[in-house]
């Protein structure tokens, strides 16, 4: 196609972009995750205040990705971002047992929202690179992963230092989103 053919054909019939919003503590590693599968690089991050949003494209689906400051404080206002979801990205601190029965109070939370009726749940079992970081089997239990019956969910382990695991939950989104096998 030309061109010319091209831009016309993306103005008549626009790719469709799917929405993420990525949620967690502070100090999970949400921002250094967006940014290593943004830049493909770890970026040096502050505490975030408000919001980091960047397309993602990947096997040619393209992404809107919303990430969020984890405060507590901040934690009310993820609702004010839900619109329009079709993934939720919750990223855990692995080696943050004393605050995961926070994580899973904010998950159940956010659960029933109207907005996120049909999205699907994505947990990140981050920072799996140090060494008294919780299994994916421990975080399942602690989050009571198995009660979550109206929502597609899948837990994947990951770092966002070195990237491992970040690319197939992203998969597992794509496939859940399109309902396409990506491979
Ligand atoms: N070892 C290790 N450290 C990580 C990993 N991911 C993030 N970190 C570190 O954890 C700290 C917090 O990371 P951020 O990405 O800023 O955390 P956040 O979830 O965005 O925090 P808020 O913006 O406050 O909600 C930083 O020092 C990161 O370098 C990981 O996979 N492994
Ligand atoms: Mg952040």
């Amino acid at each position: 196609m030309g061109a010319l053919m091209s831009k016309f054909w993306f103005m008549l019939f626009p790719a469709k972009e799917y929405k993420i919003v990525v949620v967690g503590l502070d100090n999970a590693g949400k921002t250094t995750t967006l940014y290593k599968l943004h830049l493909g690089e770890v970026v040096t991050t502050h505490p975030t205040v408000g919001s980091n949003v960047e397309e993602l494209v990947y096997k040619n689906i393209r992404f809107e990705v919303w990430d969020l400051g984890g405060q507590e404080r901040l934690r009310t206002s993820w609702a004010t971002y839900y619109r329009g979801t079709h993934a939720v990205i919750a990223v855990i601190d692995s080696t943050d047992r004393a605050r995961i029965s926070i994580m899973k109070e904010e998950l159940f939370r956010l659960l029933p929202n109207e907005d996120l009726q049909n999205a699907v749940i994505l947990v990140f079992a981050n920072k799996q690179d140090l060494k008294d970081a919780m299994t994916p089997a421990e975080i399942t239990d602690a989050l009571s992963l198995h009660s979550i019956k109206n929502h597609d969910w899948h837990i994947q382990p990951c770092s966002a230092l070195t990237g491992d695991g970040l690319y197939d939950g992203l998969g597992w989104i794509a496939q859940r989103v399109t309902g396409k096998a990506t491979s």
